[in-house]
């Protein structure tokens, strides 16, 4: 059973369709690419994974649930995690706090213990430190711990997103333009990283990416959207040569110079 199966999924804002009859299986582990021009849906379809929209019809089923009318912090909880394209942090809390909020976000104390910060709240409060602490080592963090986090580079702020997804345990991550902003080689780093957190965490990936070098790196499987439809699904190399996707990239400036990077 795939880790994740969409089947005929519909959004319509008014008259618009973001996104039409959208299919996609996911098997446990793989890492696949969601590619297209600017206003493609590409976003529309993370929202509706993680509950922030709606399906106007159509279903997601994640590990044989159905996420139908799930809030999103049921869903974090359930296993989904995700990043945004405009950053959202909390700018004015540290680096670290960030990440212990991430964590706290899908633990379930009890009231009593929370309100009274007696064990098991206050032991768990020590472990989260101590795990928030080890994830900043793994994303090359640590020394911006105490720094608020609106104070990091922009690269730095993108990696504590992913810190952040990270600390709410999910088995399917989903990555919105995670190199957006990144010179080149803060672009390989990020390549290498996300390589090395999906196998130490045992993840799932679904990554929207308009730098293709990223896509081309990393992916195995590349599924393009245009005006809301699935126009191509393939490898890499099969969706660089598909007339379709040269087609739907052509005259939009953006793609042009994203495929020749
Ligand atoms: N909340 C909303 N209300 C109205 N229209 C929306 C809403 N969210 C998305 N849309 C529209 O749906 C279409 C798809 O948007 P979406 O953000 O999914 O595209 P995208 O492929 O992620 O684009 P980009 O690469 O620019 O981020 C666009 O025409 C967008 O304007």
């Amino acid at each position: 059973m795939p880790l994740l199966t969409v089947n005929r999924l519909n959004k319509s804002f008014g008259g618009l369709v973001a996104l039409n009859n959208f299919n996609l299986n996911v098997e446990e582990g793989e890492l696949v690419g969601l590619i297209g021009p600017n206003g493609a849906g590409k976003t529309t379809v993370f929202n509706l994974l993680t509950g922030l929209y709606q399906p106007t019809s159509g279903s997601i089923v994640f590990e044989g649930r159905d996420l139908k009318g799930k809030p999103p912090h049921l869903i974090t909880k359930m296993g989904i995690a995700r990043t945004f394209q405009n950053i959202r942090l909390f700018g004015n809390l540290s680096v670290l706090d960030n990440v212990k909020i991430a964590y706290q976000s899908v633990l379930n104390y009890g009231l009593i213990p929370a309100f009274f910060r007696v064990p098991p709240y206050s032991r768990r409060e020590s472990e989260i430190e101590k795990e928030a602490l080890g994830l900043l080592e793994i994303m090359h963090l640590e020394r911006y711990a105490a720094e608020k986090a609106k104070n990091l580079p922009y690269g730095e702020q993108r990696r504590l997103e992913i810190a952040r997804a990270l600390a709410t345990k999910p088995r399917l991550l989903l990555l919105d333009e995670p190199a957006a902003g990144m010179n080149p080689q803060e672009t390989q780093e990020l390549l290498s990283l996300i390589r090395w957190i999906r196998e130490r965490f045992g993840l799932t990936i679904i990554l929207i990416e308009h730098d293709m070098s990223l896509v081309m790196g990393l992916c195995e499987r590349v599924l393009v959207l245009n005006y809301g439809s699935l126009i191509a699904e393939g490898t890499p190399q099969e969706i660089q040569q598909n007339p379709k996707v040269i087609e739907a990239y052509l005259g939009v400036d953006e793609g042009v110079t994203a495929w020749e990077e």
